[in-house]
């Protein structure tokens, strides 16, 4: 399969190496024309396709001229594979960077905005920056949305400044970035506070990092802030007296821990009250759950760090802070409490994607990342993108060598300190990798007390991130890090390092998947240069604890104290290694049903928000008159289906709650029938609708006013539905059997949600065109909703 798609894309290297001496020859200013050329053919109706050979020809000279670098053929099959809309898979430190020049270029024509999506600030910054010189010289703009993090705080864009880094033909993004301005750009209430454009082209660089293991979480907006809670508090301080194996319990291998029923007696006591689970107590008892799960579940520089005063969760994959991400319902709180820092605000969610579906938003997406076949199956079903294994420019002459097992932490410790001391003797530079900034810091603390000079790459000092690197590959360098230097890092071997065998990669620690154990090989031989790579586990790894082999478990008990940090004894047994390597791939396909779970919950918030903000753009860019009245005539004729008025006095409760909060009274000889109320309270609406008209002096604004009233109402709708659906979900999970498919009742429930969600936004427009305040100040309009 992969020849034959191989040799389609050959067909066209073909002709473009052929305009290779042509293109040399032509002066810097001719060559920069043809940006000019190619458009002007696009606007003729020329096709993208047949223009390729030339503009790549272009761009490929470009590369050359401005950043000294000429694409190699097999980076222009990757970039003709890019434009394709296939996932590349060219091996680590293949140059993908500079791949993505071409095709990113040839869209970049069409002016419609060609994206660049990567993983992480500082790798979007720095490749905006190194490659953004030559789409400038070439005459096209570049958009970027990352900034320097050794230069201070992220900066916060007006909308107008969004808008130029969106509008650009080349865009350099991160996918949180992208994602939050999707959700941020679908609040806006009027067409200046809007700066996206329809989705054209990405490539999405690490494309299995960001595709499959960051899309399981999904990006939320924070909203209103729920009303704050003394009970985060007195719940820590309770849990904290806690026995373990008395009044609760700990499961390693599920990661969850629970209170037991002495824990509960226990906790009848302490706050004195007859019966916990009474309903009255639910709010302490969910408290109580939340502080249980932040002591025990959750670690400390494992699964998140304290930085400025806050919280910041790390990404399991990549160990850097998940930006603006915030554990849900509570739990972020009651691990603020357990940290002692100050609480935020316990929000709900107000928007929420996941990247699955904002992906599917692309007219056309391409991926690259070193590491695709083994998950290409999944990229299929999941975004429709095949995988294309582009060969490497010069042969790999890195040597990975076998795992080296140890029982104990310990030994392995031991046996990794002491490889690492040989290597560091003659000079060689050394990149430790490990799963958490826990183990980043021992091993640091381990090379101080052997007088190493050394640097610590972790969450917490990526403002260092570019300097460290940059020293990783000269002669006697040792660099700790996290796997955040396990992928797009790129490590240049200093004077004299190649002679002595390259940069030596030393993980020590069982990654979630063959994928990170690849990508962190791969900081060494880069470009065909030496080097090696060795992982070093052990049975105390928290992988092969989570994924609970009984046998592995066995092995580890029977000979855990046996060994020690001087005299570590590895493990020769091959069954033991290979249900080693079984906990990884039991990891890998727990992962992918995650993944799946995610995808299939997500359908329902998927079509409705689509649906939703589609309204929404209709609109801000509605080019006729909003017709109020429609629209609070269909409410009330809503509200009349569904609900029969007794007698005056109901009607007059309705007319008080939602259309005019002074209401006098119905006149007396008042007939109770649908008609007559319906004819009032038309009445009502037009008479204030009339009254707003004429503080607002001109129709323009009348229309303004109408349309963020209503645009209010189906905000403030939607960010209950995103409310409801998120329960409905963690209801119908944890109410899962076997024989019983949850999706199947989720889908029917949220569908049923919907339905009385678009009812609801018919009810609160009417309150917000009738109920609201208007006043015509300094030549601006000012509303306040009740
Ligand atoms: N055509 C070229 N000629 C010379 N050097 C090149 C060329 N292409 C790339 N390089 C160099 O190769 C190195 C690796 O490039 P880059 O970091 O883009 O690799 P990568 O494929 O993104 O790796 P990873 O998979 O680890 O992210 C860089 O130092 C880059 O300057």
């Amino acid at each position: 399969m992969n020849n034959l798609e191989l040799r389609h894309l050959k067909k066209d290297l073909k002709a473009i190496n052929a305009l290779k001496d042509e293109y040399a020859k032509l002066s810097d200013s001719d060559l920069k024309n043809k940006t000019q050329e190619f458009r002007k053919r696009l606007n003729k109706g020329e096709k993208l396709d047949s223009l390729l050979p030339e503009a790549f020809a272009a761009i490929r000279e470009a590369d050359k001229r401005v950043l000294g670098l000429f694409p190699y053929d097999v980076q222009v099959l990757g970039g003709i594979a890019l434009h394709r809309g296939y996932i590349a898979e060219m091996k680590t430190g293949e140059g993908k960077t500079l791949t993505a020049t071409l095709p990113l270029y040839l869209n970049g024509l069409t002016k419609k905005g060609a994206m660049l999506v990567t993983t992480n600030n500082y790798l979007a910054y720095r490749d905006a920056t190194e490659m953004g010189k030559v789409y400038r010289w070439m005459g096209l703009t570049i958009g970027v949305n990352a900034y320097d993090e050794s230069k201070g705080k992220e900066p916060q864009y007006k909308p107008e400044e969004k808008r130029v880094i969106y509008g650009s033909d080349i865009i350099y993004t991160t996918n949180g970035g992208l994602g939050f301005d999707y959700l941020i750009d679908n609040l806006a209430d009027s067409k200046d506070k809007k700066y996206m454009r329809d989705f054209y082209y990405a490539i999405v660089d690490e494309a299995d990092e960001v595709l499959l293991d960051i899309a399981q979480t999904p990006l939320i907006i924070s909203g209103a802030p729920r009303v704050k809670s003394n009970l985060y508090a007195m719940s820590d301080q309770f849990i904290t007296m806690l026995k373990k194996d008395q009044h609760y319990e700990y499961d390693e291998e599920e990661n969850k821990a629970w209170i037991t029923d002495e824990g509960w007696d226990f906790a009848e006591k302490f706050f004195r009250i007859e019966n916990i689970f009474d309903n009255k107590h639910d709010e302490l008892l969910r408290h109580l759950n939340l502080a249980l799960r932040a002591h025990k579940t959750y670690e400390k520089n494992r699964d998140y760090v304290v930085q400025n005063d806050e919280i910041n969760l790390l990404d399991d994959n990549n160990g850097r802070v998940l930006a603006g991400m915030k554990l849900q319902a509570g739990q972020h709180q009651a691990v603020e409490q357990k940290e002692h820092v100050e609480l935020s605000d316990n929000t709900r969610s107000m928007a929420t994607i996941t990247y699955q579906s904002l992906f599917a938003k692309f007219e056309k997406l391409s991926g690259m990342t070193g590491t695709a076949k083994t998950v290409e199956d999944e990229m299929i079903e999941s975004y429709h993108l095949k995988v294309v294994q582009i060969p490497t420019n010069k042969p790999v002459i890195r040597k990975d060598y076998p795992n080296k097992i140890y029982t104990s932490l310990a030994e392995k410790l031991g046996a990794s300190l002491q490889h690492i001391l040989k290597l560091h003797e003659k000079g060689q530079p050394v990149l430790i990798v490990t799963g958490s900034v826990e183990v980043s810091e021992i091993y640091s603390e381990l090379l101080l007390q052997q007088g190493i000079a050394h640097n610590v790459l972790n969450a917490y000092s990526t403002v260092k991130e570019a300097a460290i690197i940059k020293e990783a590959g000269q002669k006697n360098a040792v660099t700790v890090a996290t796997t955040l230097a396990g992928r797009g890092t790129d490590i240049k071997l200093g004077k004299g390092v190649a002679e002595l065998g390259g940069l030596a990669v030393i993980g020590v620690e069982l990654m979630p998947n063959r994928r990170i154990d690849m990508q962190i090989r791969g900081r060494a031989g880069r470009q065909g240069d030496p080097g090696f790579s060795q992982f070093y586990l052990s049975l105390e790894d928290k992988l092969i604890i989570r994924r609970g082999i009984e046998t592995l478990h066995r092995y580890h008990r029977n000979h855990a104290d046996k060994g020690d940090l001087r005299n570590p004894r590895e493990i020769k047994n091959p069954y033991i290694k290979s249900l080693v390597k079984m906990a990884q791939s039991y990891n890998e396909s727990s992962e992918q049903q995650a993944r799946q779970q995610t995808v299939e919950y997500d359908e329902s918030i998927k079509i409705q928000r689509d649906i939703l903000y589609a309204q929404r753009d209709k609109l801000i860019y509605a080019k006729e008159d909003i017709d109020a009245m429609k629209i609070i005539e269909e409410g009330i004729d809503n509200h009349l289906a569904t609900h029969k008025f007794t007698d005056k006095n109901d009607v007059l409760r309705y007319i008080l709650d939602n259309f005019n909060y002074n209401y006098e009274g119905l006149p007396n000889n008042f007939e109770l029938t649908n008609k007559n109320i319906k004819k009032i309270l038309l009445e009502i609406a037009s008479k204030e609708l009339t009254r707003k008209q004429e503080i607002l002096v001109n129709k323009h604004q009348m229309q303004d006013f109408i349309r963020v009233a209503i645009l209010k109402a189906i905000d403030t709708q939607w960010v209950e539905e995103v409310d409801v659906l998120q329960q409905l979900k963690q209801a119908v999970i944890s109410r899962a059997q076997a024989q019983w498919k949850p999706t199947y009742e989720y889908h029917k429930e949220a569908k049923k949600s919907f339905d009385r969600m678009r009812v609801n936004i018919k009810k609160s427009a009417i309150k917000y065109l009738l109920q609201s305040d208007v006043s015509w100040k300094k030549g601006k309009v000012e509303i306040y909703f009740a």
